[in-house]
């Protein structure tokens, strides 16, 4: 007599071995284990299906929003594929509920008894092993046949189910194939296998490219005619290279040295002259393909942003927050920032940014208007250190005609009014004389301005977001700035971190290099040693002065990149004090010339040019023209 299937599991559950059997059937005897160590389901106590309610399921798909467009879109193509075989396809959210079904009869009982229905739960600690679930657990593709499922009531199935990620690599849905009474072997899936997974691929990448519509979008495959529409790697890039995107292909394919994937860094990081190329793709000229670091070569194709998509705000839609994530890499008190000021952009509240000079205090007013409702609207700035105090309040305010001697004989309208719809940026304004001060401060509560020389006022509809550099409580406990106006500015105060305190320097050298290089036509790349140099550095100017450095570095180096001589001062000067086991490529190299440098370089990777070569980021042909130029001969070829 034959072993009733709730013993055959439990025998698993109680021996642990799951090591001895085949890959698709370890994941199963894996999930089994789950099942029973972590959930505490048994195998003896079957819980039977359970539905969410109709409510419920409405919002769940709600919540998969666009993706559930695309999704259905897959399961149609999908669906006249395996219609003949028995199957139907379903699609799950992420937490195993199914939300779509297409196929078989909606009144088949079979079919309603077995939950192949939408609004069944089959998440993994439910359930136990079931395609849907496990597939979640495990983050893959995966068939459950039959008596892998843990419960015996679950036999007559077999599901096939593939992850649906999102463009962040999370898994936001699942598809699923599954039939009933499906004979033989769990090895006759195969070809369901290959079909699930390949139709999770097509719908993850539609929906890649629509959520990066507005974005630069580079196609790479192996296979020239497809790189097109069927790419294996898709990466989303900025205006300035940088990868902001990256599908389920590119996140396995590529993995930077520092951080967990692609995204953040530019694309020189993982292609050979990845920037030139990709300036050549864009303008629609080279050679269409690149290669890996490690010499892996693709096919690429490139398509333009949609800019309708991003810069007219679609009415109720959200504004874009693009500007904001670029401000920031890995730094976790940057990404505090910009999640509370992506939070902050659309409410209708005024805000003070507090940060050193140059740390970005304008760049990320400017952001947060591009992300507010208020975009399509002016963002006025007015620096009020720079302004000559008589002058500010009629810049502010502006003034009527003939109100003064030397006025405009038509009045002048003021930043505040020419800001009205949009924002207005006041740089320092701990700066701000005190009487205006108070002017001010009218204007916050009451949302109407008083020009010079009128008595009408102008009704005002803006956001005011102001900035300083000092410390305004100190201010307002010395007497020089206005309690109540304090208050007010700081409801929502955003800090912004000094450089030398970021943890994303690495990533700012990375994006801020990229653009100068682009904008002085220039190749990015830093020789060895440039980087720990400008790593080390205190950054007392912060961003602003990082980037100076860079432009200034950029205009003095070679093509073949920014030495540490290029430096200014005090970066370019030898460190005072250097380690006895200084790396060979590290600052002890330049003390010898260029000739004993390369050589040293060369023995060093035993005469790999292509090794070489990754070590000062510059193409192979540039290693050669150095070597014949230094008269370095490789020993493979000398007679
Ligand atoms: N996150 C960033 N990404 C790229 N560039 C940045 C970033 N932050 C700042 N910068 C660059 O640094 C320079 C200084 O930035 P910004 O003017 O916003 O600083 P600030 O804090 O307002 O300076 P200040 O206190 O002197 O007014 C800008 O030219 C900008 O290009």
């Amino acid at each position: 007599m034959t072993q009733p299937h709730s013993e055959t599991v439990r025998r698993v559950i109680d021996s642990g071995q799951i090591a001895a059997h085949k890959h698709g059937e370890r994941l199963i005897r894996q999930s089994w284990l789950r099942c029973a160590r972590e959930y505490g389901l048994k195998p003896e106590h079957n819980p039977g299906i359970s539905d969410v309610t109709s409510a419920r399921l409405h919002e769940r798909r709600e919540r998969v929003g666009a993706y559930l467009d695309v999704a259905r879109a897959g399961m149609n193509e999908l669906y006249p594929h395996i219609a003949g075989l028995g199957y139907i396809t379903m699609l799950a959210d992420s937490d195993g509920v199914t939300l779509e079904c297409l196929g078989g009869d909606n009144a088949d009982p079979a079919l309603q008894a077995a939950g192949l229905r939408p609004g069944t739960v089959w998440g993994e600690t439910v359930v136990g092993t079931n395609g849907i679930g496990t597939c979640i657990a495990e983050q893959r593709a995966l068939t459950c046949h039959r008596e892998d499922h843990f419960y015996a009531g679950n036999l007559d199935l077999s599901c096939t189910a593939a992850p649906l990620h999102d463009p962040f690599g999370r898994v936001a849905a699942v598809l699923d194939i599954s039939a009933l009474s499906m004979p033989g072997a769990r090895e006759g899936q195969h070809l369901a296998w290959h079909l699930t997974s390949l139709y999770a691929r097509l719908i993850e990448d539609s929906y890649f490219s629509h959520h990066f519509r507005d974005r630069w979008l580079l196609r790479l495959g192996r296979s020239a005619p497809f790189v097109d529409s069927h790419a294996d790697l898709i990466l989303a890039l900025d205006d300035d290279g940088m990868i902001v995107g990256a599908n389920t292909g590119a996140r396995h394919a590529l993995r930077p040295p520092t951080g967990t994937g692609p995204v953040g860094h530019g694309i020189g990081a993982f292609f050979r002259d990845g920037n030139a190329r990709l300036h050549a793709l864009k303008r629609g000229r080279g050679d269409a393909r690149l290669s890996t670091w490690g010499d892996d070569a693709f096919h690429a194709a490139m398509s333009q942003p949609r800019r309708a998509t991003s810069s007219v705000p679609v009415p109720g839609g959200t504004p874009p927050t693009a500007a904001l994530d670029a401000m920031a890499g890995d730094d976790p008190a940057m990404q505090r920032l910009i999640a509370q000021a992506r939070r902050l952009a659309v409410k209708p509240i005024d805000l003070l940014i507090q940060g050193e000079t140059g740390s970005g205090k304008e760049v990320l007013a400017r952001a947060l208007h591009a992300a507010s409702p208020r975009s399509s609207a002016a963002f006025v700035a007015i620096n009020c250190a720079a302004l000559p105090e008589s002058l500010i309040e009629s810049e502010l305010f502006g003034y009527a005609p003939g109100s003064f001697t030397g006025a405009r004989r038509h009045g002048m309208k003021g930043l505040l009014q020419q800001a009205d719809g949009g924002t207005l940026f006041l740089d320092e304004i701990g700066d701000m004389p005190a009487d205006l001060q108070t002017r001010l401060l009218r204007v916050l509560a009451e949302r109407e301005v008083l020009p010079l020389g009128s008595d009408t006022p102008i009704a005002l509809n803006l956001r005011v977001i102001t900035a300083t550099h000092r410390d305004l409580s100190t201010l307002v406990s010395a007497g020089t700035f206005r309690e109540d106006l304090y208050y007010r500015l700081a409801g929502g105060t955003l800090s912004l971190p000094a450089l030398r305190d970021r943890r994303d320097v690495d990533w700012l050298i990375e994006r801020l290099l990229i653009r100068e290089a682009d904008a002085l036509g220039c190749l990015a790349h830093l020789k060895p040693g440039v980087r720990d140099r400008l790593l080390a550095h205190d950054w007392p100017g912060n961003v602003r002065e990082l980037r100076n450095v860079l432009r200034f570095a950029l205009a003095l180096a070679d093509d073949d990149g920014i030495a540490i001589a290029d430096l200014p001062d005090p970066l370019s000067r030898p460190a005072p004090s250097l380690p006895a086991s200084a790396p060979v490529f590290g600052t002890e190299t330049e003390t010898r010339t260029p000739r004993e440098r390369l050589l040293a370089q060369l023995r060093e990777r035993h005469w790999n040019i292509a090794h070489v070569a990754r070590d000062l980021a510059v193409a192979r042909s540039t290693v050669y023209r150095r070597m014949a130029r230094l008269d370095i001969v490789d020993p493979k070829y000398r007679h």
